[in-house]
């Protein structure tokens, strides 16, 4: 091949891969060391590394690094958090996401450690990020997953319940793997009368019954424990809502919709936010990416393919089904709205 031969192909996206988990590794080096909280009004490297007693080379490095990734702002050699570290990595804020980060980074990059090994069917490396080989432990992601409710997904989907034409008529809601309850919490304050019920597994009820009860709707919002699988999920709801919380029923979608079905009254709203993967299950890729390392390290979830739920939903009886994509922090997401 000669020297000059044009190439039409450009290999900066590979590039821009590899050089991507450089500003992931120094965002969460900051979160590990607290660096965050002490960067809300302008200070030198210097004087950061006199109250820390850091050292000095690598506080400088770090720094300009997260300057660089417009993590932090740096004016006449003084370095502060930007809008955005200032709301979400201080520590302490209701919308901290530093916790929440780190658990995510283990769960999306942690599984993937190895995989050469693993396609080669050699032993996989000894490290201590071999992430995900058992169910995720919710309990212990419960706050972080709180503290993202409040910082940002609240926010994106409340809108789409406030925007169902029922939503004024709704007496009582299902929030089916709510978590620790925030989107429940934030739809029944948005509503003047209507009761929820947050469906979980048992281990994250001490947390949603603390949140019911620190946003004063212990009369209004309930914790029921359970596995959507095989327990009750009680009955004579108008919404059940359900956002990235189906992926654990398996290969049994349709037994899942079916039951929640019946836990509808006549004319109940069934409204899903899931991913809706197309191109043969590769796109969206910031649906799918993220979702690989989990996939591979425990065989405990699926994902959906566009359409899979609206069918599901026909199936179970469901009189009509609308379905949309919804643009979420998280990439694009379909929302499927049943009526019974
Ligand atoms: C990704 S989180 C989503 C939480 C919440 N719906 C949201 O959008 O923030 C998935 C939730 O589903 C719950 N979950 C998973 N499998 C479950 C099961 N079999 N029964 C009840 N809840 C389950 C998990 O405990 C977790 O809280």
């Amino acid at each position: 091949m000669s020297i000059l031969e044009p190439i039409e192909e450009s290999p900066r996206s590979l590039y821009q891969a590899v050089y991507a988990p450089v500003k992931a590794e120094i965002i969460l080096a900051g979160i590990k060391v607290g660096l965050f909280s002490h960067l809300q009004e302008p200070i030198s490297a210097a004087a950061l590394v006199d109250k820390l007693g850091w050292e000095p080379r690598a506080t400088e490095i770090l720094l300009n690094g997260l300057a660089s990734a417009d993590i932090l702002l740096k004016q006449n050699g003084l370095f502060s958090n930007s809008l955005e570290a200032s709301r979400f990595l201080v520590p302490g804020r209701p919308t901290y996401l530093g916790d929440h980060l780190l658990n995510t980074h283990r769960m999306v990059t942690g599984g993937l450690v190895g995989l050469p090994e693993r396609l080669r069917n050699d032993t996989p490396p000894q490290t201590q990020q071999t992430g995900q080989s058992g169910p995720t432990d919710w309990s212990a992601m419960a706050e972080g997953m709180a503290n993202s409710a409040r910082a940002g997904r609240v926010q994106m989907v409340l809108p789409l319940v406030l925007g169902l034409p029922e939503f004024t008529t709704f007496r009582k809601m299902l929030d089916l793997g709510g978590g620790p309850g925030l989107l429940c919490i934030a739809m029944v304050q948005a509503h003047p009368s209507m009761r929820g019920v947050v469906f979980d597994n048992p281990a994250v009820g001490d947390q949603a019954r603390q949140y019911i009860q620190e946003h004063g709707l212990t009369d209004r919002v309930t914790f029921l424990g359970g596995d959507y699988m095989s327990d009750s999920l009680g009955s004579g709801y108008d919404l059940v809502w359900a956002s990235a919380s189906l992926n654990y029923c398996g290969e049994r979608l349709d037994e899942l919709v079916a039951k929640v079905y019946n836990a509808l009254e006549h004319g109940g709203v069934f409204a899903v936010l899931q991913e809706g993967l197309t191109h043969e299950g590769t796109k969206p890729s910031e649906m799918v990416l993220p979702m690989l390392a989990w996939r591979l390290g425990s065989d405990e979830g699926i994902n959906f393919a566009q359409g899979q739920i609206a069918q599901a939903m026909l199936e179970a009886g469901f009189r009509s089904v609308r379905s949309r994509t919804v643009q979420t922090l998280h990439g694009p997401m379909d929302f499927d709205v049943a009526r019974k």
